[in-house]
């Protein structure tokens, strides 16, 4: 799962694989910090206080303490083991490096509270990387007493994913994203998930460009209105529907069509913008009650309630002690959901129907024409399972690609020369009046190039480690496709292929690779075959990184015009305000 920089890193676990102690290899792998400390949750420590007070009140010695010492002990419990546990840990850490010819993380100074002021400073990626070229490519940065490890190192990063995989596990992910997610493939260790839903994964199917084709043109249509009226559009919320739209056609049979929902108006004054009736107050009423807004909405905050877990880390029960964050967005987002579900298993009643009075059809293996839900109906009665498995995927596949798009489209804007780029090749490969084919999309190298430098989206270690200028060469921080291209391949990426891992590596990489790669080939092509001129629209962009921050050598800071936000995806801040030119009406100003 892409974690985003805040969330713990899974860490070695030597408790759950005592073996791992002994695996040579294991020595210089990521130390296990004191983040397995055993911490005592919040009522035990305070009882078992209560207890001996009261057993040294009842003892012959009779020590009969006043009020405010009671109080006194109930209250420092905490911080007193904290401290105790810390320096016991610490110290334990040291022995078994010493031990283990191990050498220890360096612990950055500051921890939280340098993070937060880094986060406010507008950039949460920025300090992550500034602390990298301080303390060197892993560290170890508190928060709340917990140790967190950060890593860019793609030798541990290859050993968590793959080599020694078995070593690591989703441990308190899994607990901390339950009430959003429930358990399914995206947050459960085990190959149980995996093997149901890889089935749905075929050539076959991932290769279906009709399903792109409908929702590509749908978008691609509401987009061109809504820059005819003169507004910049929200290519952030245009693409997360059309992936949506998509995902939901591949996976479940049926599009959940969030695409007909609209698109927001620019959040700035109306003023500077035409006034149309469709501005008007019921156009906008018909977006924001739309009942995949609020799907969207629910599910995006809900994630975002998962990430503040996350950097609470094993501490997050006490922040929710009276209520549940992330349990409101699930009701929300299971009643956008329920009905498409009740209709699958409405449709799968008729189809059994059927396939009994034909005297055909199997209830076991996965048939060609059967859908991921289907099939899930199939394997279990259990509602929560199939839900928790529909929203997992959907999150796989929704915001991910939305995210890849996003981050594409905003090159575009700063960069003609690679939109030139990608037009020729376009001319050459497929031309500007029919849809691309999958064989199309598979010869467009420079498009797949393309793809691979706009990752912005996996957070933590990967994010920067895409961006060591000791891995990619001193150009790092340049957006340059032909990277993947030209003789900088062969220096960097063929010898060190572990140094570029937007869609993980090893027995749980992404099942979704290729069908994401034919996504957003397809629809960026359709994009390009149809608009022109892609221009960012700074005057209505709502975030934007703070105007202090200069163009420094080295860094990212002053290289973006958006600001990066991140919870189980990454995304940009309040949308990507964008205008285009329609490639007709282009031609025509051009000939006048
Ligand atoms: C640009 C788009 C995408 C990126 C960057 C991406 C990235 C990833 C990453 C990093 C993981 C590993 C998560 C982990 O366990 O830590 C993952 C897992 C997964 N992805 Fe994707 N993904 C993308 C699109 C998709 C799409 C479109 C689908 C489905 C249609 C999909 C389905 C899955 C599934 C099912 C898993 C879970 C695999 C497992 O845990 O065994 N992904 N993806």
């Amino acid at each position: 799962m892409a974690i985003p920089p805040g969330i713990e890193l899974i860490f070695k676990d030597t408790e759950a694989n005592p073996e791992a102690k002994n695996d040579p290899d294991a020595k210089n792998a990521i130390f296990p910090g004191p983040t397995q400390s055993i911490l005592p949750n919040a009522f035990k420590l305070p009882f078992i206080t209560l207890l001996l007070l009261k057993l040294l009140q009842q003892s012959p010695f009779g020590v009969n303490l006043p009020t405010w010492a009671w109080v006194a002990a109930l209250v420092s419990v905490h911080p007193a083991n904290w401290i105790v546990s810390t320096l016991y840990n610490m110290h334990r850490v040291k022995k078994e490096a010493a031990a283990r010819g191990a050498i220890l993380v360096p612990r950055v100074k500051g921890g939280i509270f340098e993070l937060i002021g880094k986060i406010r400073n507008g950039y949460m990626a920025e300090g992550f990387f500034e602390w990298s070229r301080q303390y060197g490519q892993t560290y170890i940065f508190p928060i709340f007493g917990v140790d967190r490890i950060m890593t860019m190192e793609p030798e541990h990063i290859k050993a968590i994913l793959a080599t020694q995989f078995d070593d690591f596990h989703k441990g308190e992910i899994d607990d901390q994203f339950n009430s959003l997610l429930g358990s399914g493939v995206f947050n459960s260790d085990g190959e149980f998930h995996r093997n149901m839903t890889r089935p749905f994964f075929s050539k076959v199917r991932i290769s279906d460009y009709d399903v792109f084709e409908r929702h590509a043109e749908e978008t691609l249509s509401v987009l061109a209105n809504r820059l005819a009226q003169g507004y910049p559009v929200d290519f952030q919320d245009a693409v997360a529907r059309f992936t949506l739209d998509s995902a939901t056609q591949f996976l479940f049979g049926k599009a959940v069509d969030s695409t007909s929902a609209g698109l927001p108006y620019p959040p700035s004054s109306s003023s500077s913008y035409p006034s149309s009736s469709l501005a008007s107050s019921s156009s906008s009423e018909t977006y924001l009650t739309h009942p995949s807004t609020k799907f969207v909405t629910a599910f995006a905050q809900g994630q975002q309630a998962l990430a503040f877990r996350g950097i609470r880390g094993k501490y997050w029960r006490l922040f929710e002690f009276w209520k549940d964050e992330a349990a409101g967005y699930r009701k929300d987002v299971e009643e956008f959901v329920n009905p498409i579900l009740d209709e699958a298993v409405k449709s799968l009643r008729r189809k059994e129907k059927g396939d009994m009075e034909s005297g055909s059809g199997s209830m076991k293996e996965v048939g060609e024409e059967e859908t991921f839900l289907e099939h899930l109906v199939k394997v279990t009665k259990d509602k929560k399972v199939v839900m928790d498995e529909l929203l997992n995927i959907l999150l796989a596949a929704r915001d991910t690609t939305a995210s890849l798009l996003t981050f594409s489209v905003y090159v575009l804007t700063q960069r003609p020369d690679i939109v030139a780029r990608l037009k020729s090749e376009i001319s050459e490969k497929v031309g500007f009046a029919r849809r691309p084919t999958y064989e199309d999309t598979r010869e467009m190298k420079y498009l797949r190039a393309f793809l691979n430098g706009s990752y912005f989206q996996c957070g933590y270690s990967i994010f920067l480690m895409h961006r060591r200028e000791d891995l990619w060469g001193p150009d790092a921080l340049e957006f340059d496709p032909d990277r993947f291209l030209d003789e900088r391949l062969h220096k960097y990426l063929i010898p060190n292929p572990f140094i570029f891992l937007p869609f993980n590596a090893g027995p749980r990489i992404c099942l979704g690779q290729q069908f994401a790669y034919n996504e957003a080939s397809y629809f960026l092509i359709k994009l390009l075959q149809k608009f022109d001129n892609f221009s960012h629209v700074l005057d209505v962009q709502p975030s934007q990184p703070p105007p202090e921050w200069k163009p420094e050598p080295g860094t990212t800071k002053g290289r973006d015009k958006v600001t990066l936000f991140s919870h189980l995806t990454m995304s940009v801040k309040d949308g990507l305000w964008i205008r285009m030119e329609n490639v007709h009406e282009t031609l025509e100003e051009g000939q006048k």
